[in-house]
């Protein structure tokens, strides 16, 4: 891990601003990265994001935008306009959909990341939803986001190591369900440590709760990046 690149991103999944800034002042913008997702956005709007940006964060806005292609395209440019460093749209939207995204999104804009298969869904999940296994679907529309040009996928830990081969070129894998050895899941499915996930090969590390809700936070992502900086990480084969 380098300063110019931190892996873990903490997701700021809090009800209003005064704790959101709380937390982020107890973190290190050089350590970590921060998400505003549907709840804080919903608060807060991109003042949010403008306020982390001054305390020096780069924020990944996760609205996982899924609508018809005028529509993303449009809200994706206006997340471009907000300065942030990434932002993601539901690979399920289609390829029309991720292409508009793409074209949205000027060059040097925020990192484009399509969102394959949530990681709260299990098998009972997925069969009800007559959406199969969860490898074959995350590959399916791996291929997908990669063909429309995205810079890379939300897939769960398990899923990155047969990942890999699209990873060439910087494709990145973000990857979210990221739970300590024998802490709770709580809503979440297909869960991996922060070990595991880098070893899978994972490039970027989304943790909420267990930084967020720990009792004492700042000592909770120490943690995180002690065992991120002694995880093994594949070779990446750049063909
Ligand atoms: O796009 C995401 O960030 C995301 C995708 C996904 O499949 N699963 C997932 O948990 N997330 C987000 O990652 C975060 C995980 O939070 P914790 O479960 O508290 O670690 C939440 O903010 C989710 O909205």
């Amino acid at each position: 891990m380098s300063f110019e690149d931190p892996t873990i991103i903490v997701a700021l999944d809090f009800s209003e601003a005064g704790a959101a800034l709380a937390l982020a002042r107890r973190l290190d913008p050089a350590q970590c990265r921060v998400k505003v997702g549907l709840e804080l956005f919903s608060a807060e709007g991109p003042a949010i994001v403008r306020t982390l940006q001054g305390l020096g964060f780069s924020v990944f806005l996760d609205l996982k935008f899924h609508d018809i292609p005028n529509t993303v395209a449009s809200a994706c440019a206006r997340a471009a306009d907000l300065g942030v460093w990434m932002v993601n749209v539901h690979a399920l939207g289609g390829a029309r959909m991720l292409a508009a995204a793409r074209q949205a999104i000027p060059a040097g804009g925020p990192r484009l990341i399509g969102v394959t298969i949530l990681t709260s869904h299990g098998p009972e999940d997925l069969a009800a939803l007559g959406l199969g296994d969860s490898s074959e679907r995350v590959r399916g529309l791996s291929v997908l986001c990669r063909e429309a040009g995205l810079d890379g996928v939300v897939c769960s830990p398990r899923e990155a190591h047969e990942l890999q081969d699209l990873r060439a070129g910087g494709f990145v894998l973000v990857t979210p369900g990221i739970r300590p050895e024998g802490a709770p899941p709580d809503d979440q499915r297909r869960t991996r440590t922060i070990r595991e996930a880098l070893a899978a090969g994972a490039d970027y590390l989304v943790v909420g709760r267990p930084v967020t809700r720990a009792p004492d936070p700042s000592a909770a992502l120490a943690a995180c990046l002690a065992e991120a900086r002694g995880a093994p990480r594949p070779v990446l084969f750049d063909t």
